[in-house]
């Protein structure tokens, strides 16, 4: 049996993402978890002639039973920004979201992988791998805050730039998930090098705020949904790909604890410094999850400027989601 749960199944992101997976043929048993309307998603979804069982579940009272003995947890639960605010400011509402999911998964589903897509991510995925300790049941090779969107955006609006057929250019983007904590690695691209430093700065502010671009043009109505269950949806299906199908080779730039392979990240801490112990690097993924994280590669003097500026708000941000659980919460 190969369980997927959605938590936060009947959302703007829950609902297409759901619609995505239910394609797969590697999920036998798609769970729908939410506060609200999972019934009525879970028996649309449920008319689809694809291999999986779907299920819904709403209500705290049945998150077990949504939970249990899954394969992979993916979590886009929360509250979505509107104009004019930060990732950082949905912190307190998401927080406490992701962590009681967390307390679920690590009590009812401790070997699941565990996917973030709830901002803000650079802290959220601290609040998973505080909580998994406090169970004794962390290992963080399983938990991933997913930052696909950055590279699916970076791929979309760099192949606009240089003419390149946009599902096939690979853009690393590393760091984090929040503006200036995204960096994309564009002199890694082939065919970058022709581009202006100019046309380089412009669309790495673009693939930085390009999450702000949605909430703009949704105008209160939330933020980007359908291209956030496009790339989670991708994120997903590799996570299986790489650890049911056995496939090697898979490699997605994800949001993980630099411990879940302390020897890959030797050059990784070597570039970004000793004291940075999240962030999102090209990992190989296999049957446990990261199986190793890949070097950075090079970077240039515009992305080594970058760094620096990312580095001071990604530990804040960590620091904030660590210590929600190590100092506040009681459970
Ligand atoms: N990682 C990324 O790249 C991205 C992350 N996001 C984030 O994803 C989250 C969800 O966004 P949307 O789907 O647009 O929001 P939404 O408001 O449309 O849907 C969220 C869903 O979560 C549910 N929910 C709330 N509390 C819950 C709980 N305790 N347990 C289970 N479900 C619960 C709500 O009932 C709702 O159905 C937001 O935090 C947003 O910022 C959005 C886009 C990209
Ligand atoms: O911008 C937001 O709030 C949602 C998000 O993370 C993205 O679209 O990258």
């Amino acid at each position: 049996m190969v369980k997927v749960t959605v938590c936060g199944a009947a959302g703007g992101i829950g609902q297409p993402l759901s619609l995505l997976l239910k394609q797969s043929e590697l999920i036998t048993h798609l769970s729908l978890f939410d506060i609200v309307n999972t019934p009525g998603v879970a028996a649309d979804l449920s008319h689809i002639n694809t291999k999986s069982k779907v299920t819904g579940y709403v209500g705290t009272a049945q998150l077990e039973e949504a939970i249990k003995d899954s394969a992979v947890v993916v979590i886009p639960a929360g509250v979505p920004r509107k104009p004019g605010m930060t990732r950082d400011d949905l912190f307190n509402i998401n927080g406490g979201i992701v962590r009681d999911l967390a307390i679920a998964a690590a009590k009812f589903s401790p070997k699941a992988f565990i996917c973030v897509i709830s901002n803000p991510v650079n802290s959220t995925v601290p609040i998973v791998t505080e909580v998994f300790k406090q169970f004794g049941v962390y290992d963080p090779r399983k938990i991933f805050g997913v930052t696909t969107l950055d590279i699916v955006r970076a791929s979309t609006f760099v192949s606009e730039l240089i003419g390149a057929e946009a599902s096939q250019l690979q853009v690393p983007v590393v760091g984090g998930h929040s503006g200036v904590t995204i960096i994309p690695l564009l002199s890694q691209v082939v065919g970058t090098s022709a581009l202006s430093e100019d046309q380089i700065a412009k669309v790495t502010h673009r693939i930085q705020f390009g999450g702000d671009e949605v909430v703009q043009a949704k105008n209160g109505a939330g933020s980007a949904t359908l291209s956030m269950a496009f790339a989670g949806a991708r994120f997903t299906l590799n996570i299986l790909e790489a650890a049911i199908r056995g496939t090697s080779g898979v490699v997605e730039c994800t949001y993980v604890h630099l411990d879940a392979d302390k020897e890959g990240a030797k050059a990784i801490k070597s570039v970004v410094g000793d004291d940075i112990e999240y962030f999102s690097v090209p990992v190989e993924l296999g049957i446990n999850g990261v199986q190793k994280i890949k070097p950075l590669g090079n970077l240039s003097e515009y992305e080594q400027k970058l760094l620096s500026e990312a580095t001071a708000e990604l530990k804040g941000n960590i620091v904030k989601g660590a210590s929600f659980i190590t100092e506040g919460s009681k459970f």
